[in-house]
This record gives C-alpha cells, sequence and structure tokens, in this order.
C-alpha cells in the first residue's frame, strides 16, 4: 500500500469530514488532550440539519463548539465520563450529564457495547512512513473506541507529540475514514496551581515517603504540591507509574527524582495513560524513550498495580464521613470531577506488596458568605456521591494529619477522623459520633 497515496485519498476538510455523522449518532470525542477542536467546530455547524446527536467527551478544557453553538441543546446532548472546570459551567447549568465510570472498565464500555459510537473524532500525531498516527498524549481507551466505531476520523495535529507505547499506541491510516489537518492549539492544564494549605497537607505525606518508592500523584492542587516537595528533597531514584502524566512529574524529571530504576515491573521506563500539562511537557514526551503510554486498561488494573513493589498513591478528595467513606467526585448531587481512576488505584495500592494509598483533603473550608464548614461530616445526608466505600478506605490526609483507616472499628474511625478535623469542629463530631453510636466512653476527647 501507498501510504502517501492513501493519505491524500482521504485527506479533507473538517466540513467534508462530519458529513459522516448522521440523525441519532454518538459522536465520541475520546478524552482530554486528543478534543478533535476543528472537528467540532465543524459539527456545530450542522446545528440546524441534524437531530439528537450524543457527543462523548472527557476533561474539556475550553468552551466546546457544538454546545456553543447550540445554546438551547436542540441537536446536541454533550456526556462526560470526568469533569473539568469547564465541564462543571455545563453541568450546572444542565447542559451537560455525566457517565459514571471506572477508568479500568472505561475501554469495556465500548467493547461490550454498553457505549455505542457511530462516528470517533480523534487528534493525532502526524502519519510515520509506515501509516502509522501515533494516539500521543491520550492512549487511554483509544483501543477500544477505535475498534468499535462505524467511523473513524482524523484531526491530524503537528503539534501533539508522537509517544511510544507498551503495546497499543497508534492506528493506521488503513483503519481511517477521513483525515483532517489542524493547527489548533492542543488543550493544556486547567490544573489548580497549589496553594499553602495543599503545602500543608503535602507536608503530612512527605515523611511516608521513601527512596526508590513508585509513584501515582491524583489530579489538584495538593498532588501538585507534593510534586513541588519531592522535587526540592533528598529522595531519590523514584519511579513512575500514573494514570494521569502531569507537570509535577515533568518538574521531577527535571530535578532528577524519576529514574524508575528501582521499579519491579518495566524496570527504567514511566509509564501514563493520558497527558495534561504544559507545552514543555507535551515536548518532553516526544519521542522519549524513557516515558511510555499504556491503555488504560492496563495501567489502572489492580494485576498490574500490584506488580509494583512499593507502590504510593496519592489522590485528592472532597469530604469524608465518620464512618470511612469518602466523597471525590460531588459536594452534595454537583458533579464536580468523577471517580477516575481513583478506586483503581486505592484497590492497586492495598494489592501492592508494602502498597498505600492516601487521600487528601482539606479539613474544612470557607463558603462565599465567608461561613466555615468541616469536610469531615458526621454522616453524608446532600446526596454527595461515594467515590471510595469504607471497606476500601485507605489514608485520609489533612492539614492536621493522617488518619489510617483499614482495619479499624467504627469507633476507632471517627477517633482518627475526629483528630484531623478543623479544631472548630472536633466537640461537634464528638457529639455526633455519640449519637450514631461510634464513639467509645474511653475514645480521646
Ligand atoms: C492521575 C490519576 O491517576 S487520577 C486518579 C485519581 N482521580 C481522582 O482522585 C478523581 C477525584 N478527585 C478529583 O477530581 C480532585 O482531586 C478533587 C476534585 C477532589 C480536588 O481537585 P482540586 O483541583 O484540588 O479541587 P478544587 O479545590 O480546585 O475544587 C474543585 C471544585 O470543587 C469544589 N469543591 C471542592 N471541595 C468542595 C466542598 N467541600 N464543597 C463544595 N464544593 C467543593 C470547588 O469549589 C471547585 O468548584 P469550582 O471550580 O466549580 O468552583
Ligand atoms: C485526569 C484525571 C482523571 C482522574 O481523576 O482519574
Amino acid at each position: 500500500m501507498d501510504v502517501y497515496a492513501e493519505y491524500e485519498k482521504k485527506r479533507c476538510t473538517a466540513q467534508a469530514a462530519v458529513q459522516l455523522v448522521k440523525d441519532g449518532d454518538w459522536v465520541d470525542y475520546s478524552q482530554c488532550t486528543s478534543y478533535p477542536t476543528a472537528l467540532d467546530k465543524a459539527l456545530a455547524e450542522r446545528r440546524d440539519d441534524l437531530h439528537d446527536i450524543k457527543v462523548r467527551n472527557a476533561i474539556t478544557c475550553h468552551p466546546v463548539a457544538v454546545l456553543e453553538k447550540d445554546p438551547e441543546n436542540k441537536t446536541f446532548t454533550y456526556n462526560l465520563l470526568h469533569c473539568s472546570a469547564q465541564d462543571r459551567t455545563y453541568i450546572d447549568a444542565g447542559r451537560a450529564y455525566h457517565e459514571p465510570m471506572l477508568f479500568r472498565q472505561c475501554g469495556s464500555y465500548y467493547t461490550r457495547g454498553y457505549a455505542p459510537v457511530q462516528v470517533a473524532m480523534i487528534t493525532v500525531a502526524p502519519m510515520d512512513r509506515q501509516g502509522n498516527f501515533s494516539f500521543g498524549l491520550t492512549n487511554c481507551c483509544q483501543p477500544e473506541l477505535l475498534s468499535v466505531a462505524e467511523h473513524i476520523i482524523l484531526e491530524v495535529n503537528p503539534a501533539m507529540p508522537v509517544v511510544y507505547g507498551l503495546e497499543e499506541d497508534h492506528i493506521h491510516i488503513s483503519e481511517v475514514d477521513c483525515i483532517v489537518e489542524s493547527r489548533e492549539p492542543l488543550n493544556t492544564s486547567p490544573s489548580r496551581a497549589p496553594g499553602d494549605l495543599d503545602r500543608q497537607i503535602a507536608a503530612q505525606i512527605f515523611p511516608y515517603l521513601h527512596d526508590g518508592m513508585t509513584l501515582q500523584l491524583g489530579i489538584g492542587g495538593m498532588p501538585n504540591a507534593l510534586g513541588e516537595l519531592i522535587a526540592a528533597s533528598d529522595l531519590k531514584d523514584l519511579g513512575m507509574h500514573t494514570e494521569l502524566m502531569s507537570d509535577g512529574y515533568l518538574a521531577l524529571y527535571k530535578a532528577g527524582k524519576i529514574t524508575n530504576r528501582k521499579k519491579k515491573l518495566l524496570r527504567g521506563k514511566g509509564i501514563f495513560s493520558i497527558c495534561l500539562g504544559s507545552t514543555e511537557l507535551y515536548q518532553f514526551l516526544d519521542h522519549s524513550q524513557e516515558v511510555l503510554s499504556a491503555p488504560m486498561r492496563y495501567v489502572n488494573s489492580v494485576e498490574t498495580i500490584r506488580q509494583l513493589d512499593d507502590f504510593i498513591s496519592i489522590n485528592g478528595c472532597i469530604a469524608v464521613d465518620l464512618y470511612g467513606q469518602v466523597s471525590s467526585e460531588s459536594a452534595g448531587t454537583r458533579q464536580i470531577s468523577g471517580t477516575g481512576g481513583q478506586l483503581d488505584f486505592v484497590t492497586g495500592a492495598y494489592a501492592a506488596p508494602h502498597g498505600k494509598a492516601f487521600l487528601a483533603l482539606p479539613s474544612s473550608r470557607v463558603d462565599k458568605k465567608g461561613v466555615r464548614h468541616s469536610n469531615i461530616l458526621p454522616l453524608f445526608t446532600q446526596g454527595d456521591i461515594i467515590t471510595t466505600p469504607r471497606t476500601q478506605a485507605p489514608y485520609i490526609v489533612t492539614e492536621y494529619g493522617v488518619a489510617c483507616l483499614p482495619g479499624r472499628t467504627t469507633w476507632q474511625r471517627a477517633e482518627a477522623l475526629i483528630a484531623i478535623a478543623h479544631p472548630d469542629f472536633r466537640e461537634d463530631l464528638i457529639q455526633a459520633a455519640e449519637k450514631q453510636h461510634i464513639w467509645r466512653r474511653s475514645n480521646k476527647r
């Protein structure tokens, strides 16, 4: 096959490519940095001649053309596997919907037929001489999505780095319907910079870290603060096995902290599944032999993580109740993010020899009226979604300390969690624990 002739045959404008979309279709934008910006704009222009188009995506970094062009959602329904700050604005306005998932299972929703896809539109790197397009920054569920899509449109962008993968890391031109060339800017990080509170929380986790461990850092300000702390520390020979590759890891690579030399699995290689950060991070990954991508079903699999000795997982959460139930994705019924890989990594870290998972949160928050609320609650009553059940609750961290929950009774949990609650709320929490019959007379006050 002459791959260049094939390329010319399939190359077209975004407007021509989106003619593949038909009434009633599910259109999948994949996730995060593979967002097809030019195709999204072209699809939006078809608002008046299409009907009932369901678009699926995750972690949107800028306004979505199909929603901006269709303010009454007459044609397009937007569905999200994981939510960013941008996505929250749409969900809050009743203009988008969450699709709950576990990241390690997300690809199987496609292959088992639960998540239909008529048209997949993804951004990839330019074609190589063999006719392959690298998935670049988003490996994620790309293999499964592309295996079931009835039509595949590639948005080829020279800004997308070529990222080598463990196994599936590209698509061949023979499998593609249309190719659209684009120079749209890639999505860059919407992640929050760390503040003082994040640094205080990160400092509580720091004593648990040691040379040679393999690290998974989640999304949010606190994991970024921890990255800063480690970069400035004496720790050495760390490994990277993470769902999300972020600028926190770039800082660790630049500081020489990550060598992957001590990893028990894939020694010498850092592994990720999706990447979101700065342009500098994307350039760092281009043709890297040290950092490889892999599908989410591999990276987040408990079977994989348990082979990593000394595995430490650190993620953020929103609220915890005195039973040890953790909500990391909603505030009441307000969808904030998603389960993402949290439960995968909590489960995997526990299975790994010497593994530990930390879920971190500020002990309280002050609302817009200046009123302080505890993030450690007697019990959840407002419809909050439980991301990590109490049976899997790991180490919970606030700026006041660390509560280790596995193997602890209800009264021990209540005591450990109240000890790391904001001091203004501890007495109320003790009274609530007494009423809930999870406070023992000999508990400390
Ligand atoms: C990389 C991997 O491998 S990822 C695997 C792990 N995945 C996960 O852990 C997923 C779940 N966790 C998360 O998504 C994040 O860690 C979070 C949301 C818990 C924290 O992330 P941060 O960026 O630090 O959150 P931040 O403090 O900026 O708050 C995010 C939003 O939640 C709201 N929020 C946070 N806490 C509360 C609360 N207690 N009550 C009400 N709202 C709250 C904030 O107001 C903000 O909303 P807005 O931007 O619309 O105003
Ligand atoms: C991009 C991070 C997704 C997750 O929280 O798992």
